[in-house]
């Protein structure tokens, strides 16, 4: 199987190959709105000593993941291997291939990277362990903004064994980026993903019925929300549903970290946040088992939240 990279880097590309043609693009009847932006958060004032900056920011962090589930914030055929190359999303089941290669690593609760480039392992493992503080804060502030206390979701998801999957996906430049897609309209398994990008635009939101693209913004993470904690809320946080297309203008590069619960944890909705008038909307299921069915899943059909919901 050919990467999309060696693919361009072959000098006889002229037109993309029929097997990358989407058909679903001309489909999409979902608008597009280049209006709206997505919500940004100060890291440094949900860390504050300051009381009523921190307590501000735990506000803007749940309207955040209430209304949108994404804001920035500053500052093998197996799908557990350890450590994982591939192009498209899942070659075996993918009708249409899209135009994205990849290399993925568990680096929690067991650090897995390559040896090769030299370097490459100390800087992801040094990446891995602050993004895991990151996420640690803004767990934090997202039990406190649910009325929770603040290490509710931390100790409940076993974060501290939790799983951490890096995800480098690489978006070679296309000459006919309508015709293809870069990852199709997909949410994330796990509790937050942190995304770091380049300065080549490609990734679109679903708020509201429209895609909002999403301009890179420097010194910024993307955040977004993903299955787990729509379901650990029961659904008052909403895991968001995004897509990447490709360009022509050169490579886009975007290094996803998603952050999950620990695998072994069976996951449902949260006793404190169910109620008579608001009763369980999801079946409890173990990490696992859900990234087992969200991979042998055609991506782009729907969620894979609606085989568990009740
Ligand atoms: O490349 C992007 O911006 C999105 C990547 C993504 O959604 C993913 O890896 O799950
Ligand atoms: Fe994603």
């Amino acid at each position: 199987m050919f990467s999309v990279k060696e693919l361009v880097e072959s000098n006889c590309l002229r037109s993309v190959p029929l097997n990358y043609i989407c058909l679903e693009n001309s489909k999409d009847s979902t608008l597009y709105s280049e209006n709206e932006n997505v919500p940004i958060i100060d890291l440094s004032q949900l860390t504050s000593f300051n009381s009523d900056e921190r307590s501000n920011t735990i506000q803007q962090l749940g309207d955040a993941c209430r209304d949108w589930g994404f804001f920035m914030e500053y500052s093998s055929p197996n799908l557990f291997d350890q450590i994982k190359y591939g192009t498209s999303f899942n070659v075996m089941i993918d009708k249409t291939l899209f135009w994205r290669d990849y290399l993925k690593c568990y680096v929690h609760p067991h650090f897995n990277a390559p040896f090769k480039p030299l370097g490459f392992r100390e800087t992801l493992e040094e990446y891995s362990t602050k993004g895991r503080e990151v996420v640690e804060e803004l767990l934090k502030g997202i039990s406190l903004s649910l009325g929770l206390e603040e290490n509710y979701i931390y100790k409940r998801m076993k974060v501290n064994l939790g799983s951490q999957l890096l995800v480098i996906n690489c978006y070679p430049p296309c000459p006919n980026p309508e015709l293809v897609m870069g990852l199709p309209a997909h949410t994330d398994h796990g509790l937050l993903t942190l995304l770091m990008q380049n300065d080549l635009p490609g990734l679109h939101i679903q708020h509201n019925g429209k895609w909002i693209p999403v301009h890179p913004l420097p010194n910024s993470f993307l955040v977004n929300t993903g299955d787990h904690m729509e379901i650990l809320t029961n659904g008052k946080y909403k895991s968001v549903v995004h897509r990447a297309v490709a360009n022509s203008q050169g490579t886009r590069v975007s290094v996803g970290a998603a952050h999950g619960p620990c695998l072994d944890t069976v996951v449902g909705p949260a006793p404190e946040l169910v109620g008579d008038d608001n009763p369980a909307a999801y079946r409890a299921i173990k990490y696992r088992d859900y990234m087992q069915l969200q991979q042998n899943h055609q991506l782009h059909i729907n969620s894979c939240l609606d085989r568990i919901r009740t």
